[in-house]
């Protein structure tokens, strides 16, 4: 027999010396003949062994798959708890619990103090019951009546002995007692009219309140107590691994028998609980999103309790915070800016606090920010108190439209660099026109101060991009600059120079941050026709305050927003100033605007307008400086701003009137001329811009009357040639 080694399992090799030989007998043939042998195995005989019982845990043990130095010391720092619990260590946690413990104890001791005359009245009525309550039990005690039933029951035992030294011991303590009530009853009253005689009134007065306060303490029935609660005991509600393990089979997302784990204990976290889950293979944070409602059925609390975050380290894994109390629905109080001086527009700026009560501070350099919402939810204020940081700091050039003209901007008046109000011309302005001209005058700055940026040396200028003291030094004119235009569909829907705002400030919102000059667009109309997607599209910040479905809160939040977990549409109407923000700050969420109303605007923008006046920042529309091209406002203009919103056609002569009335200097004397000459001063006017008068014919009392008139798409394409032109310039 040769002599060589052979392959034995996975490349080893076996030396044949060691190698057990397998005798085949005949009946290992198989049906073709050639030899079978049953070689041994350990798996199948371990499988077939009676050793191997049922449920045996399968997996071989954690140390043959021991974790790396790295993986271990990662999964150690995860599982730490802090210190310290994070109201203690976060400023605004503390704070916050510092004020609330204040505000506690000042309520229930005003809610006391005006219920003394009640708990007074209560304690006179059960001083005799207390004073009879109290006699009684010295009586007893004098008498020793607690040995009575011994006593008694030798008696019944006829035990004689027993009974006679029971009652020897009674009367020496009865002896002692009596002594002892006589001295203290003495005593007591020597002290009474002690105090009587000599103390001032008021002692004798207090002295006796407090004998029938005492009094009237141990007369209380127990059933009625003096003193009600000041709180009404609620149920402590605690989240527990059931609750959510039932929250989360409700939900459908697990099943009874599959469960789900914990990789982490639930731990309270503000005023809420964290619980940390890892969802069954297969299911992701985008399942538990969907079943966002029913989680928080399944927990039996509101919908707006529960907040569901990503977590980067597995698809499966979500963390929850659970609020104790709807968050959203508490405010988080005045602006502090109402408490500062002066404001750093190039750093962040507080706008108000996330769910959890931690401050969110943003920042407007280098972005353009989107608000929307449905009407009366905090859209204006939200917007508005940014603007008013801006305002504090003097430095900051404001540029302010507002589509709807409400009175909420109107303060901005006296400090802002260009400022108009609504659609419709007055006192000879047209506000439109005047958005328009100063779109055009930032385009040009913004433009300008990309070829001054590059062209500035690198000690001045870095990076070729504004600095705060190039933003600060006047002789450069180069301030950081805050568009804000609120209900900017207003503007873009206008038939003459719509299309022209929407170019300038789709160019605005993505050009302009870049060189200091941020956009802040409001709207509560986001959808496409009323504010384009390309116009929402240049907007890197995005902030949703309420708004009706979950696609609105993706239009207005940008696509994918909802699969993040950002829907604004769950908010609810209560909660106002409340919103979505996204791509402002490292994380979005959830955000409660601080409340700057109307005074409190006010007396910031007073505050702005001293400050900018020391600075001598002001400048623009706030000291009457008009927007370069303004002056050029022309009879295109003018005739635009008479022409009403349905009208696409209108006879000459009514067009003089209305101009005559819109500026009587100017088109008073047309006015009071014959109709024939009357129109055709308006005829002349508008030839330069090639537009010609066309016949209008109208009903009048019945009858058709034909006169020549001008057309609104006549004049609305002469403008906008001229604007472009202007622009291009
Ligand atoms: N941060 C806030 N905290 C508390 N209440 C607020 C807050 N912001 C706004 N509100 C309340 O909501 C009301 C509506 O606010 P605001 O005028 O800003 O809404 P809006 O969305 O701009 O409405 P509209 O679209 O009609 O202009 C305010 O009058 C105010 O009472």
């Amino acid at each position: 027999m040769t002599q060589e080694t052979v392959n034995g399992p996975e490349g080893t090799t076996i030396d044949p010396a060691d190698a057990e030989v397998i005798p085949l007998r005949k009946r290992d043939r198989d049906a073709f003949g050639e030899w079978v042998a049953e070689l041994p195995d350990a798996d199948r005989e371990a499988a077939e062994s009676d050793d191997v019982a049922e449920g045996q845990v399968v997996d071989l043990p954690e140390q043959v798959y021991p974790l790396s130095l790295a993986e271990m010391m990662k999964a150690k720092d995860e599982a730490r708890r802090p210190i310290l619990p994070p109201w203690l260590t976060v400023d605004a946690e503390r704070r916050a619990f510092a004020r609330w413990l204040v505000h506690h104890y000042r309520e229930t001791g005003a809610y006391h103090l005006v219920r003394v005359p009640l708990y007074s009245a209560k304690l006179t009525a059960y001083a005799p019951r207390g004073a009879w309550r109290w006699s009684a039990s010295t009586c007893r005690w004098v008498f020793d009546a607690e040995g009575a039933p011994i006593r008694a029951a030798a008696v019944q035992a006829g035990d004689a002995a027993e009974y006679l030294r029971l009652s020897r011991q009674r009367n020496g303590r009865v002896k002692l007692r009596a002594t002892i009530a006589v001295l203290a009853g003495a005593l007591g009253l020597a002290l009474a009219l002690a105090v009587w005689v000599l103390a001032p009134a008021w002692v004798d007065v207090l002295a006796a309140a407090a004998i029938v306060a005492v009094l009237g303490w141990a007369g209380t029935p127990a059933d009625r107590p003096v003193i009600e609660g000041a709180r009404v005991k609620f149920r402590a509600r605690k989240l527990t691994s059931d609750i959510v393990v039932r929250a989360f089979v409700s939900a459908g997302l697990t099943t009874k028998d599959q469960g789900i784990a914990f990789p982490r204990p639930i731990v309270q976290e503000g005023d809420g609980w964290r619980v940390v889950v890892d969802l069954p293979y297969g299911k992701t944070f985008a399942d538990a999103l969907n079943a966002q409602d029913r989680l928080a059925s399944g927990i039996d609390v509101a919908p707006t309790q529960v907040f569901l975050d990503k977590d980067v380290s597995s698809a499966r894994r979500v963390s929850m915070w659970v609020a104790g109390t709807d968050p959203l629905a508490v405010s988080p109080g005045r602006t502090p800016l109402l408490h500062t001086d002066r404001v750093d527009f190039w750093k962040p700026i507080p706008w108000g606090r996330d769910e959890r009560g931690n401050e969110v501070m943003v920042t407007m350099l280098w972005l353009s920010l989107l608000v929307g919402a449905v009407p009366r939810q905090g859209k204006t204020f939200s917007a508005r108190t940014i603007a008013l940081a801006a305002a504090l700091d003097p430095f900051v050039r404001i540029v302010l439209f507002d589509g709807k003209a409400s009175p909420d901007w109107r303060g901005f008046r006296k400090i802002a660099h260009r400022i108009g109000f609504g659609i419709v011309p007055r006192d000879g302005v047209d506000p439109v026109e005047h958005f328009v001209d100063s779109l055009t005058e930032l385009k040009a700055d913004v433009e300008d101060r990309y070829h001054r940026l590059s062209e500035m040396p690198l000690n001045v200028c870095p990076e070729g991009k504004l600095t705060p003291e190039i933003s600060r030094n006047k002789r450069l004119n180069m301030p950081l600059t805050v568009v804000i235009v609120d209900e900017v569909q207003e503007y873009l829907q206008h038939p003459t120079h719509g299309k022209l705002i929407l170019e300038l400030l789709v160019y605005l919102a993505r050009v302009a941050p870049a060189v200091g000059v941020s956009v802040l667009v409001a709207t509560q109309k986001p959808d496409d026709k009323a504010c384009p997607s390309v116009l929402r599209d240049q907007h890197q910040a995005r902030f949703s305050l309420k708004v009706g479905s979950w696609q609105v809160s993706d239009v207005v939040l940008g696509a994918g927003a909802y699969s993040e977990g950002l829907d604004a549409s769950r908010l609810l109407r209560s909660h106002k100033g409340v919103g979505v923000l996204r791509g402002m700050t490292d994380e979005a969420g959830i955000v409660r605007t601080y409340l700057a109303d109307g005074s409190d605007a006010e007396v910031i923008l007073t505050r702005a307008l001293a400050l900018r006046t020391d600075e001598g920042t002001l400048s623009g529309d706030a000291i009457g400086e008009a927007a370069p091209g303004a002056e050029s406002g022309s009879i295109l203009d003018d005739v635009a701003a008479v022409l009403g919103r349905g009208e696409d056609k209108v006879w000459s002569e009514t067009i003089v009137d209305r101009l005559a009335e819109l500026s009587p200097e100017t088109y008073g004397p047309w006015a009071a001329l014959e109709p024939k000459p009357k129109a055709e001063q308006l005829t002349n006017a508008l030839k330069p811009y090639g537009i010609a008068t066309e016949q209008i014919s109208r009903r009048v009392d019945g009858k058709t009357v034909n006169r020549r008139g001008i057309l609104r798409e006549h004049i609305a394409a002469a403008i906008t040639e001229r604007n472009r032109n202007r622009v291009a310039d």
